[in-house]
């Protein structure tokens, strides 16, 4: 089991899309308060891990933090709902519900088209979530039966809308740059795939073909390739099978108007499918009979549909051959080149000039690519959001400002250890201000930050210790020691050679005693040392009377 963060452990697979893994996972401790669901020890919860290549794009891992707030106040009973967001290192994360059921495409392939009725009322609840975060200015952009999850309760089905936001940061400038457009061929609206301005009539268009697919088994438009497919959007009007009521497919032909124009808004789609689910069913009575073959009516489109940022770009051009496509896999990853097709993979990445910002509430990216070396105005947000989600943190500490060094203050509070640092300050600064040893009431930033950029605050807790090396120069060079040339300090040496000169003076003392001395003679015959000093004396001095009448002579 591996931690995400300090709060979640995931603990099995549930699936895997184009945009990461999703698990599921327990909650180990309940989340503080920048969860939206702040959850309780034990709980388990889906985990949506998403892919190293999205985490470590600097672009999407903004994105991610600024759509956190877009992403966990979405709360709709057919919205699964995001609990937490969770960047930890290089991993991006959102937890949410855990639904227990089938996604749509599944449950599709498993058990067969949907009846009419049925469909209808599966589709007006997908519609009634889409109305609400259109309301809110939050487009999907990928509204497709993978994302529809079925919530079993009792012996009925109910739909949840997930993958809210996705899109959204899968299209981020760090995987666009390269012109690409984020969606699944299948369901892409014309609109995007030609790259004209996008809005939340793209979604409805999504609910149009999700709803062609509930009813026949599989979406309108098909072919070899994502182009093929793509042009089929872009050209071909739909098939209508025999099977699929009037009033419904006076409902799929409007949502799947080329023209977004004539599309209806998510709410009004609601309120249609329900009328024509009363007016086709069994027990249907004559009024609803008739409201249901008057659908159009209720069709109106959104007066303001939300719109997607960044999306207009009429010069968009399609493709010059992307690939094979699978028709029958309901997702596809196209590489951002336009080479061959993983029909395997979900959301499509097509070459596309515009669709380059998809964020549709939050603030905008500030214009123009920021230089390279710049930091990311988000920098200081991410470095936040991951220093809450990271479990522990090996950070540098200004030894002056570390308690347990300064515990022994006695050390420090020695004035005569202190005299070299005012020497040292006096000195004039060196002129590399981002590398300046690093002094107590100096601001952090400059103190670490590998350029001088006083604007923009660096992040400095985990900016790794400023290398002492470049102040040795600056100390004054020591003066060569005097007393001893051994490097070591012995303790008691020097009382060890005095006690040694004193033992050699003695020596040498009693060595000319012993010798000069009647010492040797008195030893020999026993005299009374004074008899033989006395007598030593008269030796002496008879020798110096001799010497100095020998002299006179
Ligand atoms: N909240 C959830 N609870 C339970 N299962 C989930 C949840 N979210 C996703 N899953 C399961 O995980 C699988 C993978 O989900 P994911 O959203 O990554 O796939 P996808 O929609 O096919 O791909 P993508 O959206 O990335 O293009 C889904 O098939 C679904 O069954």
């Amino acid at each position: 089991m591996r931690p995400v963060g300090s709060k979640y452990l995931l603990e099995e697979p549930l699936g895997r899309g184009a945009t990461g893994t999703v698990w599921r996972a327990r909650q180990r401790e309940t989340a503080g308060a920048e969860a939206a669901v702040p959850g309780q020890p034990g709980e388990t919860v889906a985990i949506k891990v998403l892919k190293e290549e999205l985490a470590s794009d600097a672009d999407i891992v903004m994105r991610f933090l600024r759509e956190r707030s877009v992403l966990l106040r979405l709360t709709h009973p057919n919205i699964v709902r995001v609990r937490d967001l969770v960047v930890e290192g290089e991993l991006l994360a959102l937890v949410m519900d855990l639904i227990d059921g089938p996604d749509l495409h599944r449950y599709l392939r498993e058990n067969g088209p949907f009846t009419p009725v049925a469909a209808a009322l599966l589709t007006a609840q997908i519609a009634d979530a889409l109305a609400v975060s259109h309301a809110d200015g939050v487009v999907h952009r990928d509204l497709k039966p993978a994302n529809v999850l079925l919530k079993q309760n009792g012996g009925e089905m109910h739909p949840m809308l997930t993958d809210f936001g996705i899109a959204r940061l899968a299209d981020s400038p760090g995987l666009t740059r390269t012109h690409e457009f984020v969606g699944t061929p299948a369901y892409v609206a014309p609109e995007s795939a030609e790259g004209r301005p996008q809005t939340s009539a793209v979604d409805v268009y999504g609910a149009g073909i999700l709803l062609y697919e509930l009813v026949t088994g599989r979406p309108p438009f098909s072919g070899s390739s994502a182009l093929e497919v793509l042009h089929q959007h872009l050209s071909a009007e739909p098939r209508r099978p025999s099977t699929v009521p009037d009033p419904l497919w006076t409902v799929i032909e409007r949502c799947l108007s080329k023209d977004p124009d004539r599309r209806p808004s998510a709410e009004n789609l609601a309120r249609g499918l329900r009328v024509v689910a009363d007016g086709i069913g069994v027990h249907a009575s004559s009024a609803q009979i008739a409201a249901a073959e008057n659908v159009g009516a209720l069709l109106a489109p959104d007066p303001a549909p939300a719109a997607v940022p960044g999306s207009a770009d009429p010069t968009q051009v399609l493709p010059q051959g992307a690939g094979s496509f699978d028709p029958n896999a309901a997702t596809s990853l196209l590489p951002h080149t336009g080479g061959p097709n993983n029909a395997a993979d979900p959301t499509a990445v097509l070459p596309n000039r515009g669709a380059a910002d998809p964020t549709a509430v939050m603030p905008p990216v500030p214009p123009g690519p920021p230089a390279p070396e710049e930091p990311h105005p988000w920098q200081s947000q991410l470095r936040a959001a991951r220093d809450r989600n990271e479990q522990t943190q090996v950070q540098y500490l200004d030894p002056n400002q570390d308690p347990l060094r300064r515990r022994p203050q006695r050390q420090v509070a020695r004035p005569q250890q202190q005299p070299p640092q005012p020497q040292r300050r006096a000195q004039p600064p060196q002129p590399q201000p981002g590398y300046g040893y690093p002094q107590q009431g100096q601001p952090q930033p400059q103190q670490y930050a590998p350029q001088p950029r006083p604007q923009q605050p660096q992040p400095q807790r985990y900016a790794p210790p400023p290398p002492q090396q470049p102040q040795a120069p600056q100390r004054e060079p020591r003066q060569p020691r005097q007393r001893s040339a051994n490097p070591m300090r012995i303790p008691g040496l020097g009382c060890l050679k005095g006690c040694l000169f004193t033992i050699i003076i003695l020596f040498v003392a009693g060595w000319l005693v012993w010798e000069l001395s009647p010492l040797q003679e008195w030893i020999g015959t026993t005299k009374g040392y004074w008899a033989q000093l006395s007598d030593w004396f008269g030796t002496v001095t008879g020798w110096i009377g001799d010497l100095g009448s020998a002299l006179g002579k």
